[in-house]
Parts: C-alpha cells; structure tokens; sequence
C-alpha cells in the first residue's frame, strides 16, 4: 500500500549492467512531490540508461543487478507495475520527442486521443490546447498535421503538451529543450515550472545544460561514469560544488555559483 509519507519516488543503490558492464553503479536518490530534480553529466555517463530504468523503460539488453525502486513506499519490481503507473501519474518525454508519436495520425489527433481517453470533454480540450500552445508559441492549428512534418523544435513542444493538458504526479524528461532556441527554452521552462507549482508534478529531468538545470533545479544530481559524484540542493552545489568534475562542467558552461537560480518561482 502507498505510504503517503514515503518520497514520491525513490531508487536505492541500483547498479545496471551491459553483459559484464557497469553502466549504473549503487546510485540512489529520490523525488517528492512537487520537487524538481535535474540529472547532469558529461555525453555518455549514464543520464538516459537512469533515467529510463527509474521510468520501467530499460533497454531490453540491460539487467539491473541490485538495488529497489519505488513508487510512493511501494516497490516496482515487474514491467505491469510501471505499467499500471502510465499515462496519469508518470509520463516520459523521449530524446527523441518523434518516438512518441505515431506516424499515421496528426499530432492534434493525437493529443485529443489522449485527452478522451481519461474523459476530458472535446470543448475543454481545445480550450486548453489553445491556452497550452500559446504558452509554448505554437499555433493549434499547425498540430493538425503528421508528426514528421514539424521540426524539431516543434515536435519536442507538442511532446510537452501531453503532460500540459494532463499533469502527471512525476514526469520523466530526456533533454526535453535540445532542438529549441534560448528563447523558446525558456517558455519550456516556465511552463514546467507552472506545471509543479499548480499540479506539484514531481519532474525528474535529463540535460546537458547546466544553465537550464540551475534555472530549473530544486536539486541537482551529477552523474559521472555511472557513478553519482555530487547529490544536494542545487543553490548550494552550483555555489560550492565539491568535485573538480562539476566544477569543469560549471566552467565548460561558462556558469558561476550563484547564478541564474529560478526554481522557487
Ligand atoms: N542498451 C545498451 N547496451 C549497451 N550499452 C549501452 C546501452 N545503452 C547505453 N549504453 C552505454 O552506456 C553508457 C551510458 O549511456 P547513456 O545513453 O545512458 O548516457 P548519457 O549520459 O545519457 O549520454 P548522452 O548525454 O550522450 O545522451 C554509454 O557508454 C552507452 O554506450
């Protein structure tokens, strides 16, 4: 049974192996309801391998070896159990935002499945469709068309709006900005931060991009070789980050401590 005051989700000491490989090692972290964890770390070090794994979606080639995860107290230990979990209360927002979707219907139908699907009213729907896109500087009527016809950037916004018309309780995001402008990554941003403070989405979310993570992070993981290097607040890792490792990735991004720090708006 849920343990309401258990964290929302939480992974102990998972260890993920490619054949003899170590991909993950003895990683541990959790989320709370309403809090925003971003996931960072040099090309390779593991993000996505985690990030999949905590969402029930590992790559079939991988085994986790040793450790728990957890929903709300409750171990997940079978696919049915993340199964179970879909759709209302944990969404995933791919790398590659185009595998979301399917190819043969318009992005519009596609969004409007999901939303009849948990009963939402066709009215409603496009009322808040229009409100969502006009948030995101998308146009309704430019999703009445095939996936594939839109650009990167826009199908990565239309990706977002799943979980903008129905918040999820956690919601898993893969470099869910890396095909936007700076502008537009900002707009994402917002919205995200709009999705916790008025839904307490809990967002657990991958990128390369420490500025986006100090603008967004209430916590920041830093992942280096499948090993957790630095775990904590995120003002005060990014003010005094602890490890030469996060302080190359600070510099790299040419971010100082202190910088940029937005995510109690
Ligand atoms: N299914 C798999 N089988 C074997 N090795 C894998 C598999 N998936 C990932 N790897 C390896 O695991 C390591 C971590 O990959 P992962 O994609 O998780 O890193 P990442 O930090 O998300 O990288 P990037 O930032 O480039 O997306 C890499 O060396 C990758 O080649």
């Amino acid at each position: 049974m849920a343990n309401p005051t258990a964290p929302l989700l939480s992974v102990r000491d998972l260890t993920i192996m490619a054949g003899q490989r170590p991909l993950i090692r003895h990683c541990s972290w959790h989320v709370q309801a309403g809090e925003i964890l971003i996931i960072v770390g040099e090309s390779g070090s593991g993000k996505t391998t985690l990030l999949k794994t905590a969402a029930g979606i590992p790559d079939q080639d991988l085994a986790c070896t040793d450790g728990e995860i957890a929903y709300a107290g409750v171990p997940l230990k079978r696919p049915s159990d993340w199964q179970a979990l879909r759709s209302r209360d944990m969404q995933y927002l791919f790398q590659d935002a185009l595998s979301s979707f399917c190819p043969v219907r318009t992005v519009y139908d596609q969004l409007w499945d999901a939303a009849r699907f948990s009963g939402m009213p066709k009215d409603t729907f496009d009322q808040v469709l229009a409100d969502r896109t006009a948030v995101l500087s998308l146009r309704s009527d430019a999703l009445k068309t095939w996936p594939q016809n839109l650009s990167g950037g826009m199908i990565q916004r239309a990706e977002l709006l799943f979980s903008l018309i129905q918040p999820p309780r956690l919601l898993f995001a893969d470099e869910p900005t890396s095909a936007v402008d700076s502008v537009t990554q900002k707009k994402m941003a917002q919205a995200l931060l709009r999705l916790r403070r008025h839904h307490r989405t809990a967002i657990v979310l991958v990128t390369h991009d420490i500025r986006l993570a100090a603008f967004l992070a209430d916590t920041l993981l830093i992942l280096k070789a499948g090993e957790i290097v630095e775990y904590g607040p995120a003002a005060s890792l990014l003010a005094q980050p602890r490890s030469e490792y996060t302080r190359r990735l600070l510099t790299l991004s040419g971010l100082k401590g202190g910088d940029l720090h937005a995510s109690g708006n």
